[in-house]
């Protein structure tokens, strides 16, 4: 009889967990994402959260969300998705999973579909009456990109840093 610890995260509440620490990072001041790439054989291969490009300091560069677009965030930062895709040094990405705590934007979606991502794990949908969500559907599904809500599990994690 084996004395195996139960109760162990599963693999979805394990990748999940590591694409919302990986949101924690993000200094944006409304919507923080974070996204974990995870290989067809459950090994991770790379993660992101929203924010600015390498060497745009995040103190001088807007947070706004509205107002003349220059002096917004929108037109500087680098989606979680498209970090976690660049930040891959490995090589291709075909056949992986991702997971991201909040649906992919379209822009995501071209990415995601280009990498060869096949299926999208995602946790909020607060934007899903947004056209760009919806035209992130309809090329997911022209693509054969499988998508599908995380099921929370509720289980709350403490980590002492
Ligand atoms: O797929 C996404 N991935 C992602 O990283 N983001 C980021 C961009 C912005 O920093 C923030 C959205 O900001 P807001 O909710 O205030 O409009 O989330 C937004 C989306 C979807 O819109
Ligand atoms: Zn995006």
């Amino acid at each position: 009889m084996s004395g195996k610890r139960k109760d162990y995260i599963s693999w979805d509440e394990y990748f999940m967990g590591v694409a919302m620490l990986s949101g924690r990072r993000s200094k944006d001041p409304s919507t923080q994402v974070g996204c974990c790439i995870v290989s067809p054989d459950n090994k991770i291969l790379s993660m992101g959260y929203n924010g600015l490009p390498r060497g745009c300091s995040d103190d001088e560069f807007p947070w706004e969300r509205e107002g003349d677009p220059l002096q917004t965030k929108y037109v500087y930062t680098v989606h979680s998705e498209l970090n976690a895709i660049l930040n891959y040094g490995g090589g291709s990405l075909e056949g992986a999973k991702l997971y991201v705590s909040l649906f992919p934007c379209n822009e995501c979606a071209k990415a995601i579909i280009q990498s060869g991502i096949k299926e999208v794990i995602y946790d909020c949908d607060k934007y899903a009456d947004t056209d760009s969500v919806l035209a992130s559907k309809h090329m997911f599904d022209s693509a054969g990109v499988r998508y599908h809500q995380y099921h929370r599990t509720g289980r709350k994690i403490e980590i002492e840093l």
